[in-house]
């Protein structure tokens, strides 16, 4: 494509979204064809194509059967955590999940039914979610590696009619339990789901509940296969939480027309694939990168996709992932800069990557987190490759700024997440809500409409979706993100402006970790919030006064809220360090000053805020920390 390739769609995108996506709309197939744009979503947001009628299981398998792929792999799984290798072909996928969607059928499920996913990265998740997508039933995947209590309020928020789940998943030479996990969790929920389908894996036996619990090769070999069920475009594809600054999850939900039309348009212009070629996102089902570009995706663009069952290194060293990349012939990775950190960390000069041919190897691309330019310097030398940083969102689905390599290839500005994508119309705004001029850092918004693929809105929360995204700024959707763009229109994205924190590419709510802390009966007050950390981008700190009269020791109670946070998020939330201090900063009105406390812990001086209360405060807390 010609140099303004970028330009020219970004202005089309912008100036008339309608057309421009239904244009894109009509590069995929459907059961039939919508003739409508953009309209308000009852969840709150927009949604889009709401006229069509698509099922995109039948997109991402029947329909790539019929164009001729049945014999190409579909799927790869490579788990150096079980010492297995599986390949499904299109066919053999397309059989399996209509197979399993007729179990999941015979055992109830109709379309618009919630069915919770609680799985380790084995090819029966990907599965699984196909088949309930196939059903038209409404899947929401919670990461495995979150504890029983995140679980159950998932669950009582979602509603589901069915979990389904594993007897373990494995941790490097760990094997995690999941089925005692899923019980504490369906134990505290207050929805009881009517059934379980439980894959035993050979690591561990899963004790069932007669009754309740269903073996997932028994329902998947008594089942018959059955054919995709076309709903329309704006027909809930999935359920997915995401932290927000409160303890509730915030249920995104997503479509099956708008986002196949997107990550249809992602794979060509933000990654530059062509279908055929082997995608590979090491990342979680249970995270937004795990359903687009693990699963929906590649599959949707006819490419190969690799799932992943192990990590960066230890598994068995840090050359894994050039293993996976050679050994697959992975045209493009994408993972969070963290994974890189942890490569770096064991093997600063690469020399296990000598051992492998990356000749296939086109680009690397990055999210999750800012890409500190340092990883980035590192691996653009270690590879020779570019390294492509770019920004989204579990709410946005796919790329809000990016490298559009598949319209043009713009020259890498390091520390900068790329341009916006079109569709996306990122503007900064300062706290008046007027343009902010190049350079100049203020709140990242992106003015309405939202492309296809982004929230319809928020589960069941149609009210948190105009509050947390709308209303700070009418007409526009409110990232959460702080940053600047340049005069190139490179987006910078700095960090967020809440109360969220992001660490090893997971994003957590501080104020969910205060609740547990505060929790605690030897807890008077607390504050939690995220400090730098060279390998997983951020960690979370705990400040905690103790209450007059309480008898334990400071150590026993730093003791005992690490664990409760280990017991009730899980080991994901990486929450190692609890300070107890004598008092925390606050202002005259009482409210503690997280911003100061923040800035202190991360070895800034902040300047005294005027309406602290005693600012004798902040040398006690510097001899804490
Ligand atoms: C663009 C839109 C988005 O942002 S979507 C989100 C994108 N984020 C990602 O893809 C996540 C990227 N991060 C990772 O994949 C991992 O953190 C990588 C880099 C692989 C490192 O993994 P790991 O060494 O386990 O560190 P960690 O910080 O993730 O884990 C901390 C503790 O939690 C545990 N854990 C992790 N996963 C699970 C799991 N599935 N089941 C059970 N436990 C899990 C880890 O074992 C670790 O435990 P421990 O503290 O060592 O005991």
């Amino acid at each position: 494509m010609s140099s303004s390739a970028y330009q020219e769609h970004a202005a089309r995108a912008a100036g008339d979204p309608d057309a421009y996506w239904l244009e894109q709309a009509r590069r995929i197939r459907w059961h039939r064809a919508p003739t409508r744009g953009h309209e308000a979503a009852t969840q709150g947001g927009q949604q889009w194509f709401a006229d069509g009628e698509l099922n995109t299981a039948w997109l991402a398998l029947d329909a790539q059967v019929d164009a001729g792929r049945g014999e190409q792999t579909a799927l790869i799984h490579d788990s150096p955590a079980s010492g297995r290798q599986q390949r499904f072909t299109y066919a053999e996928l397309t059989e399996r999940v209509a197979r399993f969607a007729g179990g999941l059928r015979e055992l109830g499920l109709a379309p618009g039914d919630r069915v919770v996913i609680y799985m380790p990265m084995v090819p029966e998740a990907v599965i699984a979610m196909l088949a309930c997508a196939r059903l038209g039933a409404i899947h929401s995947v919670v990461f495995g590696g979150f504890a029983p209590h995140e679980l159950a309020v998932r669950i009582d928020d979602a509603r589901p009619k069915l979990v389904l789940s594993a007897s373990c998943g494995i941790e490097f030479d760990r094997i995690i339990e999941h089925k005692p996990l899923l019980d504490a969790a369906l134990d505290e929920a207050v929805h009881k789901p009517a059934a379980t389908v439980i894959l035993q894996r050979e690591q561990a036996e899963a004790s069932m509940h007669p009754g309740r619990d269903h073996d997932w090769r028994a329902v998947e070999a008594s089942a018959s296969p059955v054919d995709a069920v076309p709903v329309p475009g704006n027909h809930p594809l999935y359920i997915l939480y995401t932290s927000g600054t409160t303890g509730k999850p915030k249920g995104i939900v997503r479509d099956h027309g708008g986002h196949a039309v997107a990550m249809h348009y992602s794979m060509e212009v933000v990654y530059g694939m062509q279908p055929g070629e082997v995608f590979w996102a090491a990342s979680d089902v249970g995270w937004v990168v795990g359903h687009s570009y693990i699963v929906y995706a590649p599959l949707i663009y006819g490419c190969t996709t690799v799932l992943y069952e192990g990590k960066p290194v230890r598994t068995p060293d840090a050359g894994a992932f050039w293993r996976v990349i050679a050994e697959h012939g992975v045209t493009a990775m994408f993972t969070a800069p963290t994974a890189f950190r942890a490569i770096r960390k064991e093997d600063p000069d690469c020399a296990l990557m000598r051992s492998y041919d990356l000749s296939g190897l086109k680009r690397l691309f990055l999210a999750g987190e800012r890409l500190d330019p340092a990883t980035h310097d590192w691996l653009k030398e270690k590879t020779g490759l570019p390294v492509l940083d770019h920004w989204w969102q579990t709410e946005t689905g796919w790329a809000i700024a990016c490298n559009p390599v598949g319209l043009e290839s713009v020259e890498e500005t390091v520390g900068a997440a790329g341009k916006a994508t079109p569709g996306f119309q990122v503007e900064i705004l300062d706290p008046d809500g007027e343009t902010c001029g190049p350079g100049v850092q203020g709140a990242v918004c992106i003015r309405q409409p939202l492309p296809p693929g982004c929230l319809l809105g928020l589960w069941r929360d149609a009210e948190r979706f105009a509050s947390s995204y709308g209303a700070a700024y009418p007409g526009y959707y409110l990232s959460g993100d702080g940053g600047y763009i340049d005069e190139a229109g490179q987006i910078f994205i700095m960090g967020r402006m809440d109360d969220v924190i992001n660490v090893a590419g997971h994003r957590l709510s501080t104020g969910e970790l205060e609740e547990i802390v505060a929790s605690h009966p030897a807890v008077a007050e607390c504050a939690v919030f995220g400090v730098a950390d060279e390998l997983k981008g951020q960690l979370p700190l705990g400040l905690v006064v103790l209450k007059d009269g309480a008898t334990q020791s400071a150590e026993e109670v730093s003791t005992e809220l690490v664990a409760r946070v280990r017991a009730m998020v899980g080991a994901v939330a990486c929450f190692r360090r609890v300070e107890v201090v004598p008092r925390l900063p606050k202002t005259r009105s009482g409210k503690i000053l997280r911003r100061t406390l923040r800035a202190l812990a991360n070895g800034e001086n902040p300047e005294v805020p005027s309406t602290i209360d005693d600012p004798a405060i902040l040398d006690e807390i510097r001899a804490a920390l």
